[in-house]
């Protein structure tokens, strides 16, 4: 007998898993579908980002950072140490164990809102049916009033750097070593090379990104780029920008890579390489040619403004699909779908979704770039504002970066919000919800916000917008 649902969803990631659950919250039949399993063989519930991606990542920059403070920051504090240590194989464990409770949650999430959790791989067919192959080959058939894919992406290969998870990995591969590479190469200074480079480099190794653009994280607000590859560079991150990869060839256990830099051409030997060059929707496999959902011409699953593809009643959300591969914004656009599916009228602002590095310092950012205002044509007021004039972050000796606000020169309404410094991922989302309303600089600026914290650097930066800021001299002085 065919099984019946109301929505089926493939892939559990933050996309598919946040989907299933709203779809079951808002009454519907809803089972979601998962074919990949972690390094303890747990069905991998959660996707990417919290197996291979945003936590085990956030761990290892939480356990790493912990090591460099008490190696290098404490002494000025006054606190004295023996030895400082670090044991790679126990902080990979501790990862894997965070990874497991996350994990955990998600099916207990699944249980207490009755999603049914289906192991296997999920193919979308003709009439809205999804054929599931479970791991020992057999076939089943789903029959579903809706069908949501979010089955993700994966990293993007390149022939000149062959993965072969042990001298040569990938981001997946980037998390697990089992002790700190002496000489660390990175191909790719984006999101990813610059967090799991950092993990790496505080913990002692010495670490050679090799970018190809010659502009450094060309997405983020100019200023506050500039601002992250001094810092960087402090923090002893060697970038080489504009350095194109030619070939690596593994000799007595390293790697060596040869790469092109203003035309000249370079080799370097490293004991490990992180190949870091960007992610592709993965599509393969997933979808019968005859069930009317379409590709793009860059291969993402076509959608609309809603999530739907060109065959209704099915709908792609997450990496899968236009727009930054975010987990919140795969998050969101599944909470859309369920909705809708629903019968609510629910959209996704996609000009307010926030992006974040997790370095340290954290890069944070909302709303346009100063440089896609000037190309945009919209004229705009900008107010910036030093962690270094901020006493809490003084007091923490963490005082590096600033805020940097972008407002409407006509209307004061923020059109952006652009921050470098510790905390930045939480204190952008301030703006994020000042943006969500419509909010101007002045509505920022007329704000109570408690004192003393890192968050006055938010205020002061939108009362700079209108030359009105208190703890710092005004350029422009604004009545
Ligand atoms: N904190 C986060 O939100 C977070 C964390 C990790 C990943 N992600 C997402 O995952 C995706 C993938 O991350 P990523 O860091 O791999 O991609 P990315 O696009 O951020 O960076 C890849 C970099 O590699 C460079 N590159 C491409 N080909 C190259 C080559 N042959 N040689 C040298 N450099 C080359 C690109 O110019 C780019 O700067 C991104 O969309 C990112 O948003 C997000």
């Amino acid at each position: 007998m065919m099984s019946k649902f109301d929505v089926v969803v493939i892939g559990s990631g933050p996309a598919g898993y946040v989907a299933a659950i709203r779809a079951a919250q808002l009454g519907l039949k809803t089972a979601c579908i998962e074919k990949a399993h972690n390094k303890s063989d747990k069905l991998a519930l959660g996707g990417t980002c919290l197996n291979w991606g945003c936590i085990p990542s956030k761990a290892l920059l939480d356990s790493s950072y912990k090591y460099h403070e008490a190696k290098d920051n404490f002494a000025v504090h006054g606190i004295g140490t023996g030895e400082i240590t670090m044991d790679v194989p126990a902080m990979i464990k501790r990862k894997d164990a965070v990874i497991d409770q996350m994990v955990g949650g998600i099916a207990g999430l699944f249980k207490a809102n009755g999603v049914t959790t289906i192991e296997g791989t999920g193919k979308v067919l003709a009439g809205k049916k999804v054929e599931v192959t479970a791991a020992d080959g057999s076939i089943s058939v789903l029959d579903a009033g809706n069908i949501i894919i979010a089955a993700g992406s994966i990293p993007v290969a390149i022939p000149p750097a062959p993965v072969d998870q042990d001298i040569i990995v990938d981001s997946t591969g980037g998390l697990e070593f089992q002790s700190v590479p002496a000489k660390l190469g990175v191909i790719g200074a984006g999101v990813i090379g610059l967090e799991l480079g950092s993990v790496w480099s505080r913990l002692g190794s010495q670490v050679v990104m090799l970018e190809a653009l010659d502009t450094f994280l060309p997405a983020v607000d100019g200023q506050i780029a500039k601002e992250a590859a001094k810092v960087f560079k402090k923090q002893g991150l060697d970038i080489k920008m504009g350095a194109r990869v030619t070939a690596t060839k593994i000799v007595k256990g390293k790697v060596e890579v040869s790469y092109t830099q203003n035309d000249e051409e370079k080799t370097e030997t490293f004991d490990k390489l992180i190949v870091c060059v960007g992610r592709k929707p993965f599509s393969s496999g997933l979808l019968a040619p005859d069930c009317g959902v379409n590709l793009d011409e860059r291969g993402f699953i076509f959608v609309d403004d809603y999530c739907e593809t060109d065959a209704a009643g099915i709908f792609a959300v997450g990496d899968l699909v236009r727009g930054p591969m975010l987990a919140h914004k795969g998050s969101e656009e599944g909470v859309m779908v369920a909705e809708r599916i629903a019968g609510h009228k629910v959209t996704v602002n996609y000009d307010c979704i926030p992006s974040v590095i997790y370095t340290h310092p954290e890069i944070a950012g909302v709303g346009k770039t100063e440089e896609q205002l000037k190309a945009d044509g919209i004229s705009y007021k900008a107010g910036t504002f030093p962690f270094a004039a901020i006493g809490r972050a003084v007091a923490a000796d963490d005082s590096v970066g600033m805020v940097k606000m972008l407002a409407d020169e006509n209307t004061d309404r923020i059109l952006g919000c652009h921050i470098i410094g510790n905390s930045a991922a939480d204190l952008v989302q301030q703006i994020v919800i000042a943006m969500e309303f419509g909010s101007s600089a002045e509505d920022i600026g007329l704000t109570v916000f408690s004192h003393p914290t890192l968050s006055e650097a938010v205020h002061e930066a939108a009362l700079a917008v209108n030359g009105q800021a208190i703890h710092m001299p005004n350029r422009k002085k604004r009545k």
